[in-house]
């Protein structure tokens, strides 16, 4: 298993009415004692199969941790965390629900090609690693290409990461995410160590992608314009130890073209947004 690619036990046939992820009153410690640190205060969330939630909150609130219990990497201290109706680590389920992962940094492994980079998943993830041998200079060669076409790499399968610049190893990240099909896709700060104009590509780039694959979404970001083009629902947290706040609905009609992060109407929702996490900070400090 790598960094990108995990697999949470979920109940056998899913029910669309159920929420692919539910935190119940979770909460999260770290350490004992006088060291303890509180870093989730009571938190609950409900997440839909299909919604696109971004986190925001002062930096430390627990926004990461938050993905981390739902991709089953840790444990909350008290609470339940479910996804898709089984609590995460239940070992006796017989179903894995699969998850894509993307980080700031795009991890890529310097001596594998953007296609083999593309395809390591699939060479790790049930079902599709039983038929590695056979299908990988074919069918997941194929849909390597296809994915990488989608997100503007189309003739790079060849290069190596070091050939690539930060947007472009960042899109290559995007398809190792998702080349699994996940039904679940983290993503914890993807596009934090681009420039402006890089990250807006991507931006357009993540929306097709969700459009397209129907993937559930849970996006950790602190560009609040970020949130607000990409997200159905912006969740809030307050400083450490975090809970959330506000859970915001984002109502802009979609595709959302570049141009609508100059409306009077994002704009006032990034200054809601920005207000709240002030106010955070400073009840904090
Ligand atoms: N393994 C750990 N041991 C002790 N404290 C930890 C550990 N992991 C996280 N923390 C603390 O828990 C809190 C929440 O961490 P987390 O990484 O979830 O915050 P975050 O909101 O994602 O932060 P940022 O926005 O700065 O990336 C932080 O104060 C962090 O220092």
């Amino acid at each position: 298993m790598t960094a990108e690619t995990a697999l949470v036990p979920a109940a056998p046939a899913a029910s669309p009415a159920r929420p692919l992820i539910t935190l119940d009153g979770v909460t999260v410690r770290f350490g004992r004692g006088t060291a303890a640190v509180q870093a989730l205060a009571e938190t609950s969330l409900t997440v839909a199969a299909g919604d696109f939630i971004a986190l925001v909150g002062p930096s430390g609130c627990g926004k990461s941790t938050i993905l981390r219990l739902v991709s089953d990497l840790m444990r909350p201290s008290s609470g339940r965390v479910l996804v898709a109706g089984r609590e995460a680590g239940d070992a006796a389920a017989a179903e894995p629900v699969r998850i894509g992962m993307a980080y700031q940094n795009a991890t890529l492994l310097p001596w594998l090609t953007i296609r083999q980079n593309v395809m390591l998943p699939l060479k790790i993830v049930p079902p599709f690693r039983a038929e590695w041998r056979r299908k990988r200079r074919t069918e997941y060669r194929d849909r390597a290409d296809a994915l990488l076409a989608q997100v503007g790499l189309k003739g790079f399968g060849d290069k190596y990461p070091w050939q690539l610049s930060g947007g472009m190893m960042q899109r290559a990240n995007l398809c190792r995410a998702l080349i699994h099909d996940p039904t679940l896709l983290l993503l914890d700060e993807p596009f934090g160590a681009l420039d402006q104009f890089t990250r807006e590509e991507l931006w357009a780039v993540m929306q097709e992608l969700w459009a397209t694959r129907g993937t559930t979404v849970l996006l950790v970001t602190h560009d609040l314009r970020e949130a607000a083009y990409l997200a159905n629902r912006i969740c809030v947290m307050s400083a450490r130890p975090g809970r959330i706040l506000e859970d915001c609905p984002v109502d802009f009609p979609r595709p959302r073209p570049l141009d609508l992060t100059f409306a009077p109407d994002f704009t006032a929702l990034v200054q809601r947004l920005r207000a709240l996490i002030v106010a955070a900070r400073a009840a904090a400090a």
